[in-house]
């Protein structure tokens, strides 16, 4: 009989099986068992298993699968509807969702985003001038606390306006914390679990959804948008209708700014903090970025984002080695034989793609463990007009046999890709103006990643040495 199932990596504990080292370091454990088992090979969690397909091969199969082989939303429904709301993501057809990355991914213009890099370093200078970490002419600070506040206040003030920027200092902060503490791993693995974080988050949800509901109908009251408005993402979602004439309903565009206020948020605020230790450790670089605005206004500009390739490569080479979201993972509809093998994948099995163990591999990246942004001066990333693919909200490149992959591919891709690098430029480069940063030992040594939470980032308490430059 033909051997159709994959090889299965061992474990002593019946149920928990490989959650544990999976757990405490997934890539480690991804790549531990590559060498043994190959690129296909299954694990155990929590009584399900899980098939992984690694390298260039796997990233293909799963992120440019067929819509009716693999399912994103029967894995994170359980995960995100609680905390982004229904009617929205993966509580709706897949045919909505890919509607609503448009009208998010449109929203977000050539012109939003060049009025958003101002806005973000008003927020960093306002942070600077009353963060009580950064007082005085030289201190330390725990990067991951300060991006965490630094990045929700420079999303909500580009992406949700000024109204919902105004109240991320008092009634949202709570409800934020409340809403943000409801998403994490244990809500993917037992998401019916009653836990008291659980009736916060819904508490948390309710409250916001109202509150984003009360400012909509204040605006609606007042009519169109005033010439002297920002046209923000509400306005912009306010005034998006779907396909089928519909327009989308004031629950829907609240769940979406929530979305927009949560999702995104760890990713950007992760990679920041990941960018802070890593210039810690290597102040030469910081240097060089420093010495790269040198030719720049006194303001951030958008145009300036093109002028500081070393700082846009300080952001390639951070996703490369720290991604955030190391598993994607979706859930077999249909029997999928795997081309050059005889493995047939079942449906209801859970397969999981990490390019995140991609961007670790030597044979793609020389020195793979080693953080150096000049690794991208002699890579030219080609892309030709015939590998585009458009699944409904705009362009998406259809190849995904890049072995950097930080924003995922395929239907299931990022629209955030041109925020989150706008926003961790101007956010860094106001910092670097600013500061020069080190280790507090002076050693070039790095904390731990903390792969418990939803996002990898680093190990708490994180802290660097900072001095004024001026
Ligand atoms: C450095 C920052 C970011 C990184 C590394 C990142 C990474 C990713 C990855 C890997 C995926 C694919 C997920 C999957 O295939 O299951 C994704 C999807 C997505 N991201 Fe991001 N992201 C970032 C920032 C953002 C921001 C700022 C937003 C919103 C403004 C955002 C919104 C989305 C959305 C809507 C999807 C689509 C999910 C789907 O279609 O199922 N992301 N992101
Ligand atoms: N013992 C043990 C033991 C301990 C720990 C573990 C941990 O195991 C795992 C396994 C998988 C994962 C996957 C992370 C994951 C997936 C989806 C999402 C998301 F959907 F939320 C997101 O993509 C996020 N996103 C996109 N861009 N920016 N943010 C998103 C989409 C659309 C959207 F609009 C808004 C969004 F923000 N978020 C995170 C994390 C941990 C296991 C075992």
């Amino acid at each position: 009989r033909r051997k159709s199932e994959p090889p299965t990596v061992f474990h002593w504990f019946p149920f928990i099986g490989n959650a544990i080292s999976y757990g405490t370091d997934p890539c480690d454990f991804m790549i531990k068992n590559r060498k043994k088992y190959g690129d296909i090979y299954s694990f155990t969690m929590f009584g399900s298993k899980t098939t992984v397909y690694l390298g260039i091969a796997g990233n293909e199969f799963i992120l440019n699968g067929k819509i009716s082989d693999l399912n994103a939303e029967e894995i994170y429904a359980p995960l995100c509807t609680p905390v982004f709301g229904s009617g929205v993501v993966y509580d709706c057809p897949n045919a909505k969702f890919m509607e609503q990355k448009k009208f998010v991914k449109f929203g977000l213009t050539q012109t939003a985003l060049e009025s958003h890099v101002r806005l973000i370093e008003a927020e960093v200078l306002a942070y600077i001038k009353t963060s009580p970490s950064l007082k005085g002419p030289r201190g330390t600070v725990d990067v991951s606390t300060s991006m965490a506040q630094i990045t929700i206040f420079t999303a909500g003030r580009t992406l949700q306006g000024a109204e919902v920027r105004s109240k991320l200092t008092n009634e949202f902060a709570k409800l934020y914390h409340d809403l943000d503490n409801g998403f994490q791993p244990i809500n993917f693995l037992i998401p019916w679990a009653p836990l008291p974080q659980n009736r916060r988050r819904d508490r948390a949800h309710t409250k916001m959804r109202g509150i984003y509901m009360d400012i909509i109908s204040a605006r609606r009251a007042r009519g169109a948008r005033l010439e002297e408005e920002e046209p923000d993402m509400l306005w912009n979602l306010m005034g998006c209708v779907y396909k089928d004439g519909e327009p989308i309903g004031d629950k829907e565009i609240a769940h979406m700014m929530i979305t927009l206020l949560l999702g995104g948020q760890h990713s950007s605020s992760s990679a920041g903090a990941w960018i802070l230790l890593h210039l810690a450790a290597r102040p030469d670089i910081a240097d060089e970025l420093f010495r790269e605005q040198q030719g720049l206004g006194e303001e951030l500009e958008y145009a300036d984002i093109e002028r500081m390739p070393l700082m846009q490569a300080v952001v390639k080479e951070t996703l490369r080695l720290r991604s955030s979201i190391h598993s994607i993972m979706r859930m077999v509809k249909s029997p999928m034989s795997v081309p050059g093998t005889e493995f047939v994948i079942k449906p209801g099995r859970a397969v999981l793609a990490s390019p995140a163990v991609t961007h670790l591999d030597g044979s793609y990246f020389a020195n793979p463990y080693v953080w150096d942004p000049h690794r991208w001066d002699s890579r030219v990333e080609t892309e030709t007009e015939e590998d585009l693919v458009d699944y409904g909200y705009g362009a998406v490149s259809k190849g995904t046999r890049s072995p950097y992959l930080p924003f995922g591919g395929g239907r299931h891709r990022c629209i955030g890709e041109g925020f989150a690098y706008v926003n961790l430029c101007t956010i860094v480069a106001t910092l670097v103006r600013n500061f020069r940063f080190s280790t507090l030992d002076g050693k070039p040594t790095l904390p731990p990643t903390d792969y418990t939470s939803l996002f990898s980032m680093p190990t708490r308490p994180a802290v660097i040495r900072w001095e004024g430059r001026f």
